[in-house]
């Protein structure tokens, strides 16, 4: 059984600070026990909101640490149940230590995300916003963490309840007419409840669109780098990251393993993915590496497709890949042609649009036209570093906008073709689950383990 989505009445203990050596280090406890676990440790107690400087013991008497004793009784703590933080100096040993004498006084210790879990369980915090908790922890980027912070003060929380809000209500009118079927057709008739569900449909686009912008920053754009050997797949890793972090030789065949470089550009998170270049080989490992380099391609968001530029032969190189890339991974994959070594070839940086292909000329070695890649990945995205009022998501809620929105798709139809109000009523409540979902008012245990347990310990 499950124990998640029910609030044991276990007391927990965890670490909060990060692993390692610190100036402080906090332990926190939560649960009914917080208080008198903490005023054993601190031998004396704790006057709930205040700052008490104590010798931290254990039961023997033995001193473990001296430090602030910190008392805040529930329901108004960051979990809801009384609360007890220890701040202690911050050492790892040390901090175990104190970990060890709270679960000697009846402490157990903390699963991961289990603080945050409980603040949920509690409704201190809504599902998305303990979700943003973990995201502002894990940001990468200045963007990313400001965006986190406004879904963890419940941006992104608020807008879906908004559209919940005008869901149920439309849901209300619906089903009230379905109730009364002389009135049925009328209702249907006069057009109202199409427009609103119109209406709904717009305003669930626009938080989907904000969303996919919010998600993002938070996950990241995942850029493969691909081609024939020697075209300067290595070369360009490097002019991207700033740094030689891949080897670079005029052999071919000199990338052989996947290697893996995280940037930002702007602010969007960009995970690079330099691979082995393209060809037939007998060697055992190479091929291996080219393999890899295909299962890397179909989880691109984008794939950076790199020619020669200077060769003779630069457009029959690229085009001789197409084939190859529909037959592995369908045809329409997202690939942007870099034309390199612009430096070799003379032409000019630029982006142009040949039949439906976008190409970059450009040189990795000098870096010529690698600011045009960048506005172009940016473009690819349909990122924009101006707004500074976007808040995080995860692919998680993507997903439920998109099916709330394909519910609400259906229905309208529904009412379109069929003039169906039952069958509209039906795809508005799989609407409202899909919604609910993100903010957790419907969740299964097996979600909301599966979000908790991804936390850290002590959060
Ligand atoms: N020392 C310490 N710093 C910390 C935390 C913590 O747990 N301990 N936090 C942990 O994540 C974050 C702050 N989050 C918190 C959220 C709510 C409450 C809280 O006590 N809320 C009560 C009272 C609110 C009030 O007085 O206005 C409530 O919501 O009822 C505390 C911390 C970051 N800094
Ligand atoms: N002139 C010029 N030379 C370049 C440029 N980019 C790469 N090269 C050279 O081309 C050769 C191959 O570069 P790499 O970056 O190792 O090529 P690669 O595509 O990673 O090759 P493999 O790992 O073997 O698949 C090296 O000698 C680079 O210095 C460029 O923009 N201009
Ligand atoms: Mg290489």
């Amino acid at each position: 059984m499950s124990t998640l989505s029910h609030l044991d009445g276990d007391t927990i203990v965890a670490i909060a600070t990060a692993p390692g050596r610190g100036g402080v280090g906090i332990v926190r406890l939560s649960g009914t026990a917080a208080r008198a676990i903490g005023e054993s440790l601190c031998g004396a107690p704790l006057t709930p909101r205040h700052a008490h400087f104590r010798v931290f013991r254990d039961s023997s008497g033995q001193q473990l640490d001296s430090g602030i004793g910190l008392y805040f009784p529930g329901p108004n703590s960051f979990t809801g149940e009384d609360v007890v933080e220890l701040q202690g100096h911050g050492g790892p040993v040390i901090l175990d230590l104190l970990v060890k004498a709270c679960c000697a006084a009846g402490a157990r210790l903390a699963r991961p995300g289990e603080f945050s879990e409980r603040a949920f369980l509690n409704d201190k915090l809504d599902l998305a916003q303990a979700e943003a908790i973990a995201d502002l922890i894990n940001s990468t980027t200045e963007q990313a963490a400001l965006s986190a912070t406004r879904s963890l003060q419940g941006a992104f929380s608020r807008e879906i309840d908004a559209l919940v809000e005008a869901v149920t209500r439309l849901r209300v009118y619906v089903e009230a007419a379905i109730d009364f079927p002389e009135e049925e057709i009328d209702f249907l008739a006069d057009g109202k409840v199409a427009e609103q569900v119109e209406a709904l449909q717009t305003r669930l686009q626009q938080v989907l669109q904000a969303a996919r912008q919010g998600s993002l920053l938070q996950e990241g754009m995942k850029l493969v780098i691909a081609g024939r050997p020697n075209a300067g797949k290595s070369s360009l890793l490097n002019a991207l990251a700033g740094q030689d972090t891949a080897i670079v030789t005029p052999i071919e065949g000199t990338t052989r393993d996947v290697l893996r470089e995280h940037i930002q550009i702007d602010g969007m998170p960009l995970h690079i993915v330099d691979t082995a270049g393209l060809r037939e080989s007998a060697d055992l490992v190479e091929q291996e590496g080219i393999r890899r380099a295909w299962e890397e391609m179909a989880s691109a968001d984008r794939i950076l497709l790199v020619v020669d530029g200077s060769s003779p032969d630069a457009d029959i190189a690229s085009a001789a890949l197409w084939p190859e890339k529909n037959q592995r991974l369908g045809a329409d994959l997202p690939v942007t042609v870099v034309h390199n070594k612009a430096d070799l070839s003379g032409r000019p940086p630029a982006v142009i649009q040949q039949g439906g292909d976008t190409i970059i000329e450009l040189s990795a070695l000098t870096g010529a036209g690698m600011d045009l890649l960048r506005e172009h990945l940016k473009q690819c995205m349909g990122y924009s570093d101006a707004g500074g009022d976007s808040f995080s998501a995860r692919r998680r809620h993507l997903a439920a906008l998109a099916e709330a929105a394909a519910c609400l798709e259906a229905g309208r139809e529904q009412l379109q073709l069929a003039g169906a109000g039952e069958l509209l009523a039906e795809d508005l409540r799989r609407c409202h689950n899909a919604l609910g979902s993100i903010t957790g008012v419907i969740s299964s245990d097996e979600l909301l383990g599966e979000i908790f347990s991804s936390f850290c310990i002590g959060k």
